[in-house]
């Protein structure tokens, strides 16, 4: 998404141009540990509410397995021995991320009547130089002084200190919990930190607590600072590390064979639907709010991509502009949401250090003002369902706000929704209410007003901010960039012009970060802002933007952690419960044998289930009915119709249901209708017991 809101590292070095830049100092005392973790940590499957049996806790070796077996991804050009942060998916994985899309889609797009959009990923540079992205997303890296291997230096100060926690637990002798490991997994642990048994005094357990709970809001300099104040040194070699320098993210390219035009790789697909607005608003009669939408593929080169799906350089998002007027962000639908019951990380808390979680229905927690406004609210809720309607476990959810250093200093809130997985917690999705920032710099740059004009019924009377220029030594000061500060000025929505008026007059000067990326000293000599009365017959205005963007390998990754269990008699039976909604296929079809009366009923379902649109998929292997199953549901497949004898004999099959694999039995047109109507989710399996008959017999065998 765009500059300075969510990217955790860059955000970060715009805050200082903040009027009122908050710099923490984290020394206060501290206590909670934090929950979110780089390291593994143990947790147990969801199993179906309806499945009457105790889980085997999570073994991600077994569903690591489960995953390659099943061809949900692997790694890009893998036998070449492919690149850190590239993933194909494969059939299964494919489906389920349409089937998370297409859920998108219909959730957002079509009940909210969005907008869509598809836009191109070859940026423009000077868009991306615009928006701030050319000088600012980046993340900061150290690197080992003499093998020059590299870190992201936030993850790597996360992953030390919480290692030396690990090691103190050790010490003190209470257990600490950990993930059975594979054979592959031993083999990534070397690029992990190891945790050595060593007791630390009380202090620096609180120091570190409070460190981790907010390891997210240090700007660079800071983390070098904690780099040497804990003597952290690369915890593979024992040396030294750099300074954390800046690495930006963005994959840069060239249009054209002449090398003239600069383009990159989009970092996200927000630009597209800001470059678009003045088409969007005319699609709309002129008038807001509404929302843009888009899914695509952004590019990030991230400097150490090694969380499988969670931290790649490709990937797909999908992303939510909703433009608002700034003076009344309510939201027509908002009183549809106001009880979903939200579970918040409020920043005031994370500042405290500590990560306790409130439960708040959306509807208190915009009326006591812990979510800034309705709208931002009302996207809160909606994607809360979204994710659980998918299959996130709500209660590995949670809605962290992002503190004073890590939100961009236009920025009015920001929330992240976080999904827990055994990696820790993980942003899953960012939603920003971004103000009017992105549709402001694009005017400045571009002379074109990104506004909305509103005839008023009555004429208003309006206080605004005038600019006025004083022409000969502005222009002596500032030379070639005068025209470029003067259109930033003239284009600087009001607060912000208030905010250098205020530093006029408590510092004589006042920073102003111009179109062109760079920060120029203006100075009351030579730009005057001073109140100006006017009448107004149309109000003019930038919209604000609230921006929900979504990572879906993220959400896909965890998605699958929180689906998978394994049955109780067999740890390697693992069982993927998805929802029907996203499973990639919907129903196995199988015969009790290969007889070929039994092979052209097979043939004749496949057909129905195909005029009707429903995934399905036939295993006609040599293997028996139970691995069939098996293998099933390893692939999510809630659904099976099994076909015998009695079918040729009586004209009825079987359908089995995945999670309790109980039977019904029932003629095949019935069976056809109950598979449609809970495809459909019209009915559940309760419903569809009660238009079939409970199966307990024996399979018709030859
Ligand atoms: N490298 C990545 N791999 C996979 N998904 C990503 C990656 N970077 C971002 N995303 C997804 O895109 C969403 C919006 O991007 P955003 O810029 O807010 O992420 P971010 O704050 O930079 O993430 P992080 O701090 O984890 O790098 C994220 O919530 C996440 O789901």
């Amino acid at each position: 998404m765009p500059i300075g809101t969510f990217s955790s590292s860059w955000t970060r070095k715009l805050a200082p141009l903040a009027c009122r830049f908050t710099h923490l100092t984290p020394t206060a005392p501290l206590f909670a540990h934090r929950t979110t973790s780089t390291l593994a940590s143990k947790t147990m499957t969801t199993v179906p509410s309806s499945v009457n049996k105790s889980a085997h806790e999570f073994d991600k070796g077994n569903l690591d397995a489960v995953l390659a077996r099943r061809f949900f991804y692997a790694p890009a050009f893998e036998i070449y021995g492919g690149v850190a942060g590239l993933y194909d998916y494969g059939p299964t994985g494919s489906s389920l991320q349409a089937n998370i899309l297409d859920a998108w889609r219909k959730h957002y797009i079509i009940e909210e009547d969005m907008l869509e959009l598809d836009t191109t990923i070859m940026t423009l540079d000077e868009v991306l130089k615009t928006s701030g992205h050319v000088a600012k997303f980046a993340d900061w890296m150290v690197k080992d002084t003499k093998n020059g291997e590299i870190y992201r230096a936030d993850h790597l100060v996360e992953a030390v200190i919480e290692a030396r926690l690990k090691g103190d637990k050790e010490a003190r002798g209470i257990q600490h919990v950990e993930v059975e490991e594979t054979d592959e997994k031993k083999k990534k642990k070397k690029k992990n930190v190891k945790a050595t048994a060593i007791k630390l005094d009380d202090n620096t357990v609180a120091e570190y607590e409070f460190l981790l709970a907010q390891i997210d809001n240090y700007t660079g300099p800071e983390l070098g600072e904690l780099i040497r104040k804990h003597k952290i040194t690369n915890p593979t070699t024992g040396n030294d590390l750099t300074d954390p320098v800046e690495f930006n993210l963005m994959f840069e390219s060239n249009i054209g064979p002449t090398g003239a035009i600069k383009g990159y790789l989009r970092p996200e697909t927000a630009q597209g639907h800001f470059v678009n607005f003045a088409r969007l608003l005319e699609f709309n009669n002129g008038r807001v709010p509404f929302a843009s939408a888009q899914i695509g593929k952004s590019f990030r080169n991230e400097i150490a991509p090694r969380q499988g799906l969670l931290r790649v350089r490709e990937f797909t998002m999908a992303e939510i502009e909703h433009y608002v007027d700034p003076l009344d962000k309510k939201h027509a639908r908002f009183n549809e949401v106001k009880d979903v019951v939200l579970t918040l990380l409020p920043k005031e808390v994370q500042q405290e250090g500590r990560t306790d979680l409130t439960q708040m229905t959306t509807g208190d927690a915009v009326a006591k003002g812990v979510v800034d406004n309705e709208t931002l609210g009302y996207f809160l809720a909606r994607t809360q369902l979204f994710l659980t309607k998918i299959g996130i476990d709500p209660k590995r959810l949670r809605c962290r706000q992002h503190m004073a250093n890590e939100m961009a200093h236009y920025a009015a809130d920001c929330w992240d929704f976080e999904i827990q997985s055994s990696y820790g917690w993980v942003e899953c999705v960012g939603c920003a209410d971004r103000s009017a920032y992105d549709l402001t710099v694009h005017s400045v740059r571009t002379k074109q007003a990104l506004r909305v004009q509103q005839r008023l019924e009555k004429p208003i009377v309006v206080e605004k901010l005038d600019v006025q220029f004083e022409a000969k030594p502005f222009g002596i000061k500032f030379k070639k960039d005068a025209a470029t500060i003067k259109d930033t000025l003239l284009g600087l929505p009001k607060e912000r012009l208030q905010c250098i008026k205020d530093d006029f007059a408590s510092k004589g000067s006042s920073s102003v970060k111009c179109t062109d990326g760079k920060d120029y000293e203006i100075t009351p000599d030579l730009v005057r802002i001073e109140p100006l009365t006017v009448t107004e017959h149309v109000r003019e205005f930038t919209p604000n933007v609230i921006e929900p963007s979504f990572g879906i390998g993220r959400i896909l990754y965890s998605l699958l952690e929180h689906s998978y269990w394994a049955r109780e008699q067999d740890v390697a039976r693992g069982v993927l419960s998805f929802p029907v909604l996203v499973a990639p296929i919907k129903v196995l079809i199988v015969a009790i044998s290969n007889d070929p009366a039994l092979t052209a009923i097979i043939h004749d379902l496949t057909r129905r289930f195909r005029k009707l649109g429903i995934a399905s998929r036939v295993d006609d292997s040599g293997a028996s009915i139970g691995k069939k199953y098996a293998r099933n549901d390893e692939l999510g497949t809630p659904f099976g119709c099994t076909v015998d004898f009695a079918t040729a004999k009586n004209g009825t099959i079987t359908l089995r249901e995945r999670d309790t694999t109980s039977q019904l039995i029932g003629k095949v047109d019935d069976v056809i209708a109950v598979v449609d109507e809970l495809v459909k989710g019209n009915i559940n399996w309760d419903g569809a017991s009660k238009k079939l008959e409970v199966y307990s017999g024996v399979q018709d065998v030859e």
